[in-house]
């Protein structure tokens, strides 16, 4: 590798662009992060919280020194961020990056934009959550998670190589492909499930008038299942935006599927849909538990509590005082003076280990994890 990549400009400081920033200062104290925000909350608290060197003035201040630039704002802003620097001096072999949910359009406009001495490799670190934001960021969002690369055929080893350099501090795992072949398997794996998320909940809600206790039953497993319905609905709309020939081939298939099994049911075909389900159930069983999807997972932690007042500050001040977030509780079942089971969530599976540790060393509470 010629020069190491000392100086990187990120633009746009929310949950995957500060993620990102944590997790190269962790590999590379002396890389130095200038950051930009256009909302200012935002970039102030990067600064404060110490996720960037220093806070930009300007979307592009100093771009000319940047020898790597990562945009990590939502997909449409990245296109027309593109288009900008491409009017702009910028040092000679910088590398230019994104984290965007989809690829195509995104790798086409660079490719138009940039030529020579400017690299450009699209990006996508699989793994994210449904929160927004700076202080959402973590070093290890992208620990175990798949990070998705997609040069051009022109791009050389060197600059491949030294981006992934960088951002060896994600300790995620780099995959190559084509931006086409992105586009599909993401929007089969992760744009198309939030489309049937979000239809779900608009088929309850419409039921709910006729039924008002489905908001109540609708509290467990459905909302489990639907918990990627509650991710930004802003962000989700440019992805759906981009990736729109992809999706609409899906919407074709699915379409196909829901009508075979819509033939299952209205001919009583018993066998088909025990079929159905059990081929579903096997190729699910045989997805890798440990790897993490596109899809945040679920990373609970169930602890049996015995059920007096004040157990649940009890843990919750335990998990704080080893700064452990979590991202949701819940109380599963409480009779009188029998055990109650408290589900604690949390972001990543290593906040999870952190909190079983924590509880077992404070407490004699039972813990599991389902
Ligand atoms: N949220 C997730 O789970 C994942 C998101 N992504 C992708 O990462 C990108 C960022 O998403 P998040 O970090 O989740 O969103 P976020 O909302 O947490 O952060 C995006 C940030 O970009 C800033 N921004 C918007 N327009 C800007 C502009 N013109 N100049 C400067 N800053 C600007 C926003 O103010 C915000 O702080 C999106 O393209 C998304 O598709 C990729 C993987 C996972
Ligand atoms: O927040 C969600 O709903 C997710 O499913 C996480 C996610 C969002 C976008 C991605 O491109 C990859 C992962």
């Amino acid at each position: 590798m010629d020069q190491p990549i000392k100086r990187i400009h990120l633009i746009g400081l929310g949950l995957i662009g500060g993620s990102i920033a944590l997790s190269v200062k962790k590999e590379f104290p002396d890389a130095w992060i200038t950051g930009y925000d256009i909302n200012q909350s935002q970039l102030e608290i990067a600064k404060t919280l110490t996720v960037i060197d220093e806070a930009a003035g300007s979307q592009f201040e100093n771009i000319e020194t940047a020898d790597l630039i990562i945009l990590a704002a939502p997909v449409e802003q990245t296109l027309s961020m593109i288009e900008t620097l491409s009017g702009m001096k910028l040092k000679k072999d910088v590398i230019i990056t994104d984290v965007g949910s989809t690829k195509q359009k995104i790798t086409a406009c660079a490719a138009t934009a940039f030529k020579g001495d400017v690299h450009f490799i699209g990006g996508h670190p699989m793994a994210g959550s449904h929160k927004s934001g700076v202080t959402a960021a973590r070093a290890h969002l992208f620990e175990n998670a798949f990070y998705i690369l997609t040069p051009a055929k022109t791009t050389s080893e060197d600059s491949l190589n030294k981006l992934k350099n960088i951002l060896k501090g994600t300790n995620a795992h780099f995959i190559e492909m084509t931006p086409e072949v992105h586009d599909e398997v993401t929007g089969v794996i992760s744009h198309f499930p939030h489309i049937v998320a979000a239809s779900l909940v608009h088929q309850a809600g419409r039921f709910e008038d006729t039924h008002p206790v489905i908001k109540r039953l609708a509290a467990g497993g459905f909302r489990d299942i639907t918990r990627i319905a509650s991710s930004s609905p802003a962000m989700w709309r440019d992805i759906l935006l981009h990736n729109k020939e992809k999706l609409l081939t899906l919407f074709a298939d699915w379409e196909r599927e829901m009508s075979r099994v819509k033939d299952m049911v209205e001919d009583l075909d018993s066998l088909a849909l025990f079929s159905y389900f059990k081929d579903a159930k096997d190729y699910r069983d045989g997805l890798p538990e440990r790897e993490k999807g596109a899809i945040p997972s679920f990373y609970d932690l169930y602890v049996d509590v015995p059920d007096y007042p004040g157990v649940i500050s009890e843990i919750t001040g335990y998990l704080a005082m080893e700064e452990i977030s979590i991202t949701n509780i819940r109380i599963i079942e409480t009779r009188e003076e029998i055990y109650g089971v408290l589900r604690l969530s949390f972001q990543t599976d290593i906040d999870r280990e952190r909190a079983q540790k924590c509880i077992e060393k404070y407490t004699d509470y039972k813990t599991f994890f389902s």
